[in-house]
């Protein structure tokens, strides 16, 4: 993979994608991890005299839904890196392209978020061409963004002389070593909401995990496969299939697969919801499954407490509404405690991490939850294959 080492930067505009995907609550950045992860890349940049067109998405935009605008991004990085960053009005066409050649070195403009095109995530040849046309050099950080073959992680990789960035470079190294010969028993935690996405990777799991615990809105599809009743738990039809064969491979494996024993339900996503502790796992009907229970907490507890390595991607519940965090907090709590390698990735894993105040008690906090997943895997990423 080429590093920034291979590239010569002065006075040229340098195209970086970045991931730039954080929380936002009420217009406001909760957790500027990601951000603060991209510094080292941005400045390295920087000082070398180049100038700057930054490009990320943000969430997962139908249309030009201007609540993931990356205006609050922009200005949580300006304050971080104390340089003026202007925000584009879109992501290309004609005032984008005025904005990008008045650049000067030093100069950091970002791209409106880059999901606002339709042609992003079908990695369209003619967006790959405009984003390349704005710049010189093209430098990928985005880790967590690094498992999707798009036009600004993958298509103008093949268009721009390019290099990974600092926090690509690292992640890549770090995770591949850490997992290499993992200190055994090796625990795998995975929740979150991504279920589709990542519910796949539990079946490689079943072969390099002594036990994976599962969390988060994870569940439901295994519930659902199991015949339990699910009422209006957040539950992806496309993932019970891959349950059900997980829960068949884990009968004749030597992996053992956790799942929920209680959980806490509200009646609605929303942290002023009615909600109770549901000693079991059938959510009844009006009812959804919003976090880990405290008997599943504290089984997941003892689980990490026992483990040489630990891998955890994917909040155990809504942790972001403070009724529903005590299962997140728990298994936070526990993998710090741990005296075993720990990795937490994710977005929102890590968000949770600092939100409990324990992202600096864990081995690697990584800025990729998919990504990690796919990597550990043994997939290759698409971000990362262009730029070798
Ligand atoms: N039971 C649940 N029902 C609905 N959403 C959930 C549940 N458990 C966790 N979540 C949500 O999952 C989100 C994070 O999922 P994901 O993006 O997959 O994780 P990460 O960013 O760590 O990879 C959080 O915003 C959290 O609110
Ligand atoms: O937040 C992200 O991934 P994560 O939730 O797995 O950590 C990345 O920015 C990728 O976003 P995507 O899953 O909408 O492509
Ligand atoms: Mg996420």
């Amino acid at each position: 993979m080429k590093t920034l080492d291979d590239l010569d930067v002065k006075d040229k505009k340098v195209l970086v994608r970045v991931d730039f995907n954080v929380p936002l609550k009420d217009g406001a950045v909760t957790d500027d991890t990601r951000i603060r992860g991209a510094l080292p890349t941005l400045i390295e940049l920087l000082d070398g005299g180049a100038a700057l067109v930054l490009v990320s998405h943000l969430g997962r935009p139908k249309d030009r839904e201007p609540e993931l605008s990356l205006r609050p991004v922009a200005d949580r990085l300006a304050e971080l890196i104390g340089t003026p960053v202007k925000l584009a009005p879109g992501v290309v066409g004609d005032q984008v392209t005025a904005l990008a050649n008045a650049l000067e070195p030093g100069g950091i403009l970002l791209l409106e978020n880059v999901r606002y095109e339709p042609g992003e995530t079908k990695n369209d040849g003619d967006l790959a061409d405009a984003l390349a046309s704005l710049a010189d050099l093209y430098v990928n950080d985005a880790f967590g963004a690094a498992h999707r073959a798009h036009a600004s992680t993958e298509g103008v990789a093949r268009r721009l002389p390019h290099a990974a960035g600092r926090l690509l470079e690292r992640e890549v190294k770090t995770l591949g070593g850490i997992l290499e010969h993992p200190k055994k028993p090796l625990v795998a935690i995975v929740g979150g909401a991504k279920v589709t996405d990542k519910i796949a990777v539990i079946d490689r799991f079943m072969h390099v995990a002594d036990t994976i615990l599962i969390g988060g809105a994870m569940c439901f599809p295994f519930f659902k496969a199991q015949g339990h009743t699910v009422g209006d738990s957040l539950c992806e039809a496309e993932g019970v299939g891959p349950a059900k064969d997980a829960l068949a491979q884990s009968r004749m494996d030597r992996s053992h697969l956790e799942l929920p024993i209680d959980l806490v339900i509200a009646d609605r996503f929303a942290a002023e919801a009615e909600h109770r502790v549901l000693d079991g796992v059938d959510v009844p009907d009006g009812w959804m499954g919003i976090d880990i229970g405290p008997r599943t907490a504290q089984m997941y507890a003892d689980e990490i407490a026992k483990a040489g390595t630990v891998f955890w991607n994917g909040p155990m519940g809504a942790f972001e509404l403070e009724p529903f965090a005590a299962g997140t907090r728990a298994v936070a709590e526990a993998v710090a405690a741990c005296e075993g390698t720990t990795v937490v990735g994710g977005g929102d894993s890590a968000a949770a991490l600092q939100q409990f105040g324990l992202g600096d008690r864990v081995t690697h906090l990584s800025t990729g939850g998919g990504a990690s997943l796919e990597l550990i895997e043994g997939k290759k990423l698409p971000g990362v294959e262009a730029l070798r």
